[in-house]
C-alpha cells in the first residue's frame, strides 16, 4: 500500500522543525504564531532560516546586481529545510520587473517536488461567512503546486524560431513585441494531484471531488488533466465517490452561489491560486487563509497570503492564518490533537469578543465595528488570547518570556544566509 503523503515519513519522538518569518508582515505574523505555539509544551526544537526578498536584498548587496549568485533562497536555507521534518513559513513579498529575481516559494516548490498545495476552506462557527444566509463551508482544494504557467517557462523577447513553433503564432509575428509563457502540464503531474484528491476524499469520508479546468478551451493541458481525472474517478465509485469535472469560470461563480456543494477541488496551478483565494474570503479572508506544500520527501506550510508590505512591522495582521498554517503542519507531523486545540482557541477567542483580542480584520469585515481602527487588537494581542485559551494557567510571567523568546526568534534586524 502507498504511504499516506499528506503525513510525515517517519514518526518521531521530537521533531526539528525550520521556521521561516519571510519578509514584510511575515515576521509579525511568525511571531504571533510563535507565541502560542511556545506556550504549547510541543516535542519541536525550532531551527530559524531567512528567505525571500530580505534575502534578495541581502545578497545583491553581497555579490553585486546582476552576479548569478544572488538568489531569493541562500544554500544555508536550503540545506535547513532540508535536514527537518517540516517547514513553517511566514509570507514573503515576491517583486515583478527585477532582472534575475526569482520568487522564493516557487523555487523551492520545485526544488522539493512540493507537488500538492492543499488549501481548506472552513467557517470557523464563531466567525461564519460573509455570504448571504451564513452557509457552512468545508472544503479542500488540491492545487498541483510544480507545472502550469508557474513553472518559469518564459519568453521575451520572443527567439525568431518561436514563431515557427505553431501556425497560430503566425499572427504575432506583426505585432511587435510579444512575450510567452509556457504552461506545462504532464500526465504523470496531472495523476498525482488527482489521486491525493481522491485518497484524502476516501480518507475523511468525502463523497464528491470537483475537477476545475478549462479543458473545452484549453484542449491539451487541460484536456490532459480532464481524461486523466474522469480514469481515475471510475476506480473512487466503489468507495461512494463521485469524480465531477466542471468549467473553472463557473466554479468561481457557483463557489458563490452554491459553496456547501464543493467537499474537494482538486486543479491545477493557477486557477488553484485564484479559486483558493476566492474559497478564503468566503471563510474569512486571507487572515484565516492557510496552505501547505506537500510532497513525498517534506513539506513547508505557509498562510496563502502575501507578506501584507503596508503594515510591515507593525503588528497588524491577524495571527489566526498562520496559526492554521501551524495547525496543518502539526497534523503533517501527527500531532492531530494540538493542532485541533489552535483551532478550537481562535473560534473560543473569537465567541468571547473581549476588547482588544480580535485584529482589525475582523473587527472590520465581520462585526461591522464602526471604530475599526482604534479597538483593534495587535498580531500578539490576539495570539496572547488564543495562547491563554490554550492555556489558561499561564501566568504573566511566562507569557512574557515567552513573548520576549518569540520576538527573538523572529528578529527582523538579523537575517541569516549567504554567510562566509
Ligand atoms: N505565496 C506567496 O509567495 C505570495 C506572495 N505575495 C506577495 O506579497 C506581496 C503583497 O501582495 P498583496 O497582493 O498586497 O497581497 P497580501 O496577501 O499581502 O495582502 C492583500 C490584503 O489581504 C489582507 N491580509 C492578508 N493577510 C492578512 C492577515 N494575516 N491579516 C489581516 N489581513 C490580511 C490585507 O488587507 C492586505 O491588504 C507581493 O509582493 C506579492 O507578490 C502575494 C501572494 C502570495
Ligand atoms: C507569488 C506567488 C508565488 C503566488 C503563489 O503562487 C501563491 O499564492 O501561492
Amino acid at each position: 500500500m502507498s504511504r499516506n503523503v499528506l503525513k510525515v515519513k517517519e514518526r518521531k519522538d521530537r521533531y526539528k522543525v525550520c521556521y521561516m518569518p519571510g519578509d514584510d508582515s511575515g515576521f509579525d505574523m511568525m511571531e504571533g504564531a510563535l507565541v502560542v505555539l511556545l506556550s504549547m509544551d510541543l516535542p519541536i526544537d525550532w531551527v530559524r532560516a531567512d528567505l525571500g526578498w530580505c534575502m534578495w536584498e541581502k545578497s545583491v548587496n553581497k555579490f553585486g546586481q546582476g552576479d548569478p549568485r544572488c538568489n531569493t533562497v541562500p544554500p544555508e536555507t536550503i540545506d535547513k529545510i532540508r535536514s527537518s521534518d517540516a517547514t513553517l513559513m511566514a509570507a514573503i513579498t515576491s517583486k515583478s520587473g527585477v532582472k534575475g529575481f526569482k520568487s522564493a516559494i516557487l523555487q523551492m516548490r520545485q526544488l522539493f517536488d512540493l507537488y500538492i498545495n492543499l488549501r481548506p476552506a472552513k467557517t470557523l462557527p464563531d466567525l461564519g461567512s460573509p455570504l448571504k444566509g451564513d452557509p457552512k463551508i468545508d472544503l479542500v482544494l488540491f492545487r498541483e503546486n510544480t507545472e502550469d504557467l508557474y513553472s518559469a517557462v518564459e519568453f521575451h523577447p520572443l527567439p525568431e524560431e518561436m514563431f515557427n513553433l505553431h501556425k497560430g503564432m503566425e499572427r504575432f509575428r506583426k505585432m511587435g513585441d510579444v512575450a510567452v509563457s509556457w504552461r506545462v502540464f504532464s500526465s504523470v503531474g496531472c495523476e498525482r494531484i488527482i489521486r491525493a484528491a481522491f485518497e484524502y476524499a476516501k480518507s475523511t469520508g468525502r463523497t464528491k471531488v470537483h475537477c476545475c479546468n478549462k479543458a473545452n478551451v484549453i484542449r491539451e493541458t487541460d484536456g490532459m488533466m480532464k481524461r486523466i481525472f474522469l480514469e481515475v474517478a471510475k476506480e473512487y465509485e466503489q468507495y461512494g465517490i463521485t469524480g465531477i469535472e466542471e468549467n473553472a469560470d463557473a466554479t468561481a461563480m457557483w463557489l458563490i452561489k452554491n459553496p456547501q456543494d464543493y467537499q474537494v477541488i482538486v486543479t491545477s496551478n493557477v486557477f488553484g491560486d485564484i479559486l483558493s483565494d476566492e474559497a478564503s474570503q468566503l471563510t474569512g479572508g486571507l487572515g484565516f487563509a492557510p496552505s501547505g506544500n506537500i510532497g513525498e520527501n517534506t513539506a513547508i506550510f505557509e498562510p496563502c497570503s502575501g507578506s501584507v508590505p503596508k503594515y510591515a512591522h507593525q503588528y497588524r495582521v491577524n495571527p489566526s492564518a498562520m496559526l492554521l498554517t501551524s495547525k496543518m503542519m502539526l497534523e503533517y507531523l501527527g500531532l492531530d490533537q494540538a493542532g485541533q486545540k489552535i483551532e478550537w482557541a481562535i473560534n473560543e477567542v473569537l465567541k468571547e469578543n473581549r476588547p482588544k483580542t480580535l485584529t482589525y480584520d475582523i473587527l472590520r469585515d465581520f462585526r461591522n465595528d464602526p471604530d475599526w481602527e482604534r479597538n483593534a487588537a495587535s498580531t500578539i494581542e490576539m495570539a496572547t488570547a488564543i495562547a491563554q485559551k490554550i492555556n489558561p494557567s499561564l501566568t504573566d510571567s511566562t507569557l512574557e518570556d515567552i513573548k520576549a523568546k518569540a520576538r527573538e526568534m523572529c528578529d527582523w534586524t538579523k537575517t541569516f544566509g549567504f554567510e562566509d
